[in-house]
C-alpha cells in the first residue's frame, strides 16, 4: 500500500484523467451521432447527388464516374465515422477504470523519467501531445509485464530502447475511485492476483491484461514465428493468453489484419459461448470461432452420418470388452497418425496409374455414359499431369460429352411426352424464362436468332389475343431444348461437382488385404489387425457412416483426387486443447491455410482422445509441421485456477507433469464415502446446498461418461435436487448453475466447486483414464470433493484418504 500523501496524488490524478475524458467525450459526443444521421442522409440521397442518364455513350460514362463520386464520399465518411465512433467507445471503456497500472521510466540519455500509465486503451491529453494513458498493447507497456524495477527495456519500432524502471505500482479502480494502491516488485502484483483469483468462477471468461504474467505475456507478443507451440498445465491460463493474443495482433497489425481473418479451433460449441466475451470487453471485434467437427460436418454431413469426437470417446470408454475393441483403437491410432498421410498419398499416386474408380451418367434409367468410357478417357490422358489436374480435364470432357448427348436427347418420346403435358401457364412460364435469359446472357445465348423470332412472335401475342399460343414448328424445337436442358441440369451439375468419381469406392478400396494396401501405398508399417481394422471401417462405409477418424482421411483423400481446398484469407489459426488434434488433422490444417501462422495451446496431461498429439517432444509432429527453425515453444507450469490444496491433489494423480500452484490457500479435497447410490445422491444434495450457502454459484458434478451424467442426473434430481442442469455435445451455452457434466466437455472451463460423482476404482482404473480423471479433478477453482460407493480409484494418492 502506498502511504496517504501518495494516495491523494494518485486520486487527484484519476480526478484529472476522468475530467479529460468525459470532456472528449462530451466533445466527441454530438460529432458521432451527427455523423451518423450525415450518412444516413447520405445514403438516402445517394441516387439524388447522381444523375443517371444512358441515352448516349457519353452520358453512361458521366453517370458513371458520378456514382464512383459519391461511393468515395460515402466510404470515406464511413471510414471516418468509424474512426471516431471507435474513440468515443474506447474513451466510454476507459472511464470506469482508467489503468491499472504504472510505471516510471527513464530512458537512457535523458535526464527526467515519464509516469507512464496503462490501460485497455490509449487516451492523450487535451493538446494531443502526451499520452495519459497507454495502451497495454503498446511496445512500452511490454515493460511492466516483462521487467522488474531496476535496468529495463523494450523493443520499440525503431529498435531496442533501455533505461531504467524507478517503480512500478498496480490500481484497483472502480467506478472512477481508487480502491487499492500497490507497488509492486518482481511479478505483477501477488495481492492483485491473490484478490482475482479469489473470486468466483463467471459464465464466461474475463479478460486479463491487468494481470498477465510474464511467460503469458511471451505468449501474447509472439509474432515472429510462424507456429507457436504452447504446453501448458491445466488452469495455466492458456486460453486466457490466447485471446488476449487475438487482442494484440488486431492492435499491433491493425492496418491490415481484421477480426474474420483470425479463427479459433475450439473444443465444443459451448467453449465459444464460454469465452465470446473477452475480445469485445477489450474493444475487439470476436474472431471467427469454429470447432473442427464443424468444418467435417459442412463437407461430409449430406453424404456420411459422421461420428463426432465425443460419440468416439464414449466408445472408448464404455465399450472395452466388446467385439472388434482393440482393432478400433488400433485403427484409430493408425487413421491419427503422419504414416496413414503418407500411405493415401502414395496411393494417390497409384491412382495415377491404376485404380481409379468412376460413377458412369445415368439418366432416366439409362446409362448415357459408363463408368468404363469414363475411365478409358481418364487414363487416356498424360499420366505426367498431376491427378487433380487430370480429374478437371474429365470433367470439360464430359461436360462436352452431355452438351452432344443433350442435342441427340431432344427427338427423344419422353421430350414429346413432357410437352404435352404442359400447361398454358408452363407455356408462359416457358417462355417467360426464355424471356428473361435471353436478356441475362444475350451474349452467350445459344440460339439468339430462333429466340428473336420467338420472341416477336410472342410480344405480338402478347399484345394482340391474350394467352393464345400458335405452337408453331420453331416454338416447338425451342421448347425441346429448353426441357431436355432442364432435366440434364442436375446430370451437368452433378459433373460440375465430381460426381463421376466414387470417391467412397476410393477410401473403400484402401482398406484392402495387407498385400494389395502395401501394393497401393507402398506401407511397410501396416498396423496390427488390418483385417478387422479393414472390416469395421467397410462395414461402416457400407451404411454410409464414417468413424470420426476417417473423416479427415476421408476429406484428404477426396482433395487429393478433386483438388486441394485452402482457405487464403486467414492469417492466424488458433487452436485450443490442441492436444485433442491428431498429426493427420494438423497436417489437414496447414494445407487448409496456406497463408496462417499456427498458435497451438494444450497440455498433454489432458490428453483423453486416442489420437492424441504430445506438443512438445522433440520428436512432436508438431514441431515437425513447420520445422523447428520456424518453431516456438512456450512451457506455462504455474496454474492459477485451482487452489494450492486443489493443485497439489490434482499433481499427484498425473505424476510426470509439471504444475506448480499458485500461492492461494482453500480447503483440502474432500473424499466421501457413501454406502450406496442413494446414499451418495443424499450426500451431494446436501454438499451443494452447503457450497451454495457458502456464495459458490459455479458448481459442477462431474462424470466419466454421458450415460454417468444421465444417471446422477436421475438420481439427484429423484432425491429431490432442483435447478440442475445436464449438459450434453448439444449444449451450446455455458450458464453459472448447478451443472451434471461428462468431463470431455468440461475440458477448457472452470467451476468454483466440482463434485466427482463417481472417483471408485470401477469407473478409474485403466491408465488411459487416468487423464480423464485429472482433467475432471482440474476443473476445481476453490473446492473439490469426491464421492465413491467403493474402493477409491488407484489413482489418488492414499494419503488423502482418512
Ligand atoms: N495472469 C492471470 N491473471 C489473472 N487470472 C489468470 C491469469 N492467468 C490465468 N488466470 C485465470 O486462471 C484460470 C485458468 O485460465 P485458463 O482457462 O486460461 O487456463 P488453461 O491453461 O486454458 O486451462 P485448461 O487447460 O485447464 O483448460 C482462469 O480463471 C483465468 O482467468
Amino acid at each position: 500500500m502506498v502511504n496517504a500523501m501518495e494516495w491523494q496524488q494518485e486520486q487527484k490524478r484519476l480526478d484529472l484523467v476522468i475530467e479529460g475524458l468525459h470532456s472528449k467525450i462530451a466533445e466527441l459526443e454530438p460529432e458521432v451521432a451527427g455523423l451518423h444521421d450525415q450518412l444516413a442522409d447520405i445514403r438516402k440521397r445517394f441516387w439524388e447527388e447522381v444523375t443517371v442518364n444512358t441515352s448516349t455513350d457519353e452520358d453512361f460514362e458521366e453517370t458513371f464516374y458520378s456514382i464512383k463520386q459519391q461511393e468515395a464520399l460515402l466510404s470515406e465518411r464511413e471510414r471516418s465515422h468509424r474512426q471516431r465512433m471507435q474513440r468515443w467507445k474506447s474513451m466510454k471503456r476507459l472511464l470506469p477504470s482508467p489503468y491499472f497500472g504504472r510505471m516510471d521510466f527513464q530512458e537512457d540519455g535523458l535526464s527526467f523519467d515519464e509516469q507512464i500509465y496503462i490501460g485497455v486503451a490509449s487516451f492523450v491529453d487535451a493538446d494531443g501531445m502526451s499520452f495519459l494513458v497507454y495502451d497495454w498493447r503498446t511496445p512500452i507497456a511490454s515493460m511492466y509485464y516483462d521487467c522488474s524495477p531496476g535496468v529495463s527495456g523494450y523493443e520499440a519500432p525503431s529498435g531496442q530502447i533501455t533505461g531504467t524502471m524507478m517503480m512500478k505500482r498496480q490500481y484497483q479502480i472502480r467506478d472512477g475511485q481508487l480502491h487499492n494502491v500497490f507497488d509492486t516488485s518482481l511479478t505483477i502484483g501477488d495481492e492483485l492476483l491473490q484478490q482475482v483469483l479469489g473470486k468466483g468462477a463467471d459464465s464466461q471468461m474475463k479478460s486479463i491484461v491487468a494481470t498477465i504474467q510474464k511467460e503469458q505475456n511471451a505468449i501474447i507478443r509472439n509474432d515472429k514465428s510462424r507456429m507457436l507451440i504452447v504446453q501448458g498445465a491445466a488452469g495455466s491460463g492458456k486460453t486466457s493468453a490466447a485471446l488476449q493474443r487475438v487482442a494484440y495482433l488486431l492492435y499491433k497489425h491493425r492496418d491490415r489484419l481484421k477480426a474474420d481473418q483470425i479463427v479459433l479451433f475450439s473444443p465444443n460449441p459451448m467453449f465459444n459461448s464460454y469465452v465470446s466475451t473477452v475480445l469485445p470487453e477489450l474493444g475487439e471485434e470476436n474472431m471467427q470461432q469454429t470447432t473442427f467437427q464443424e468444418y467435417l460436418s459442412y463437407w461430409l454431413a449430406s453424404t456420411f452420418r459422421l461420428e463426432d469426437p465425443f460419440e468416439q470417446i464414449e466408445y472408448v470408454l464404455t465399450t472395452t470388452s466388446s467385439q472388434g475393441y482393440e482393432a478400433r483403437l488400433k485403427g484409430i491410432q493408425y487413421k491419427a497418425s503422419e504414416a496413414f498421410l503418407h500411405a493415401i498419398q502414395s496411393y494417390a499416386l497409384w491412382l495415377g496409374t491404376e485404380g481409379m474408380l468412376f460413377r458412369g451418367v445415368r439418366f432416366r434409367d439409362r446409362e448415357l455414359i459408363t463408368a468404363e468410357q469414363v475411365k478409358l478417357q481418364f487414363y487416356s490422358y498424360d499420366s505426367s499431369i498431376r491427378l487433380a489436374n487430370r480429374v478437371v480435364l474429365l470433367r470439360e470432357w464430359l461436360l462436352r460429352e452431355l452438351t452432344s448427348l443433350e442435342r441427340q436427347e431432344q427427338e427423344a418420346h419422353w421430350v414429346q411426352d413432357e410437352l404435352d403435358y404442359l400447361d398454358n401457364e408452363q407455356y408462359a412460364d416457358a417462355y417467360s424464362m426464355l424471356i428473361k435469359k435471353y436478356r441475362q446472357e444475350e451474349a452467350v445465348f445459344d440460339f439468339t436468332k430462333q429466340y428473336l423470332e420467338a420472341y416477336g412472335d410472342f410480344r405480338d401475342k402478347e399484345q394482340g389475343e391474350e394467352n393464345v399460343f400458335d405452337f408453331n414448328m420453331q416454338e416447338e424445337e425451342l421448347l425441346r431444348r429448353m426441357v431436355v436442358k432442364e432435366n440434364f441440369k442436375p446430370l451437368r451439375r452433378d459433373a460440375k461437382r465430381f460426381k463421376f468419381i466414387d470417391v467412397i469406392g476410393l477410401y473403400d478400396q484402401l482398406f484392402s488385404d495387407a498385400t494389395v494396401y502395401r501394393k497401393m501405398t507402398n506401407e511397410t508399417a501396416i498396423p496390427e489387425l488390418w483385417p478387422e481394422i479393414c472390416r469395421q471401417t467397410k462395414e461402416k462405409l457400407s451404411r454410409l457412416e464414417l468413424f470420426y477418424e476417417d473423416a479427415t482421411p476421408f476429406l484428404y483423400l477426396q482433395e487429393l483426387v478433386e483438388g486441394a481446398r485452402t482457405n487464403t484469407e486467414v492469417r492466424h489459426l488458433f487452436i485450443d486443447e490442441g492436444q485433442d488434434y491428431s498429426p493427420f488433422q494438423y497436417l489437414f490444417l496447414k494445407r487448409l491455410f496456406p497463408r496462417a501462422r499456427m498458435t497451438v495451446l494444450g497440455d498433454f496431461g489432458q490428453a483423453i482422445f486416442t489420437q492424441a498429439t504430445n506438443l512438445h517432444e522433440a520428436d512432436s509432429p508438431l514441431i515437425r509441421l513447420y520445422g523447428e527453425d520456424e518453431t516456438s515453444l512456450i512451457r506455462l507450469v504455474r496454474s492459477y485456477r485451482s487452489t494450492r490444496e486443489i493443485v497439489e491433489f490434482t499433481r499427484l494423480i498425473l505424476p510426470g507433469e509439471e504444475i506448480v500452484p499458485f500461492e492461494r490457500s482453500g480447503r483440502k479435497p474432500c473424499l466421501l464415502r457413501a454406502g450406496n447410490n442413494q446414499e451418495r445422491a443424499k450426500r451431494i444434495i446436501e454438499d451443494l446446498v452447503a457450497l451454495k450457502a457458502e456464495g459458490f454459484d459455479s458448481i459442477a458434478v462431474i462424470t466419466k461418461t454421458e450415460a454417468e451424467s444421465r444417471e446422477a442426473y436421475d438420481a439427484l434430481m429423484t432425491q429431490g435436487c432442483d435447478a440442475l442442469k445436464l449438459i450434453t455435445k448439444d449444449t451450446l451455452t455455458f450458464e453459472k448453475v448447478t451443472t451434471v457434466i461428462p468431463a470431455y466437455l468440461a475440458k477448457g472451463v472452470e467451476f468454483d466447486a466440482v463434485l466427482i460423482y463417481d472417483a471408485s476404482s470401477q469407473t478409474y482404473y485403466r491408465e488411459s483414464e487416468r487423464k480423464l480423471f485429472y482433467t475432471a479433478c482440474t476443473r476445481a477453482m476453490h473446492r473439490l470433493l469426491l464421492y465413491t460407493t467403493g474402493d477409491w480409484t488407484p489413482f489418488i494418492q492414499t494419503d488423502f484418504l482418512g
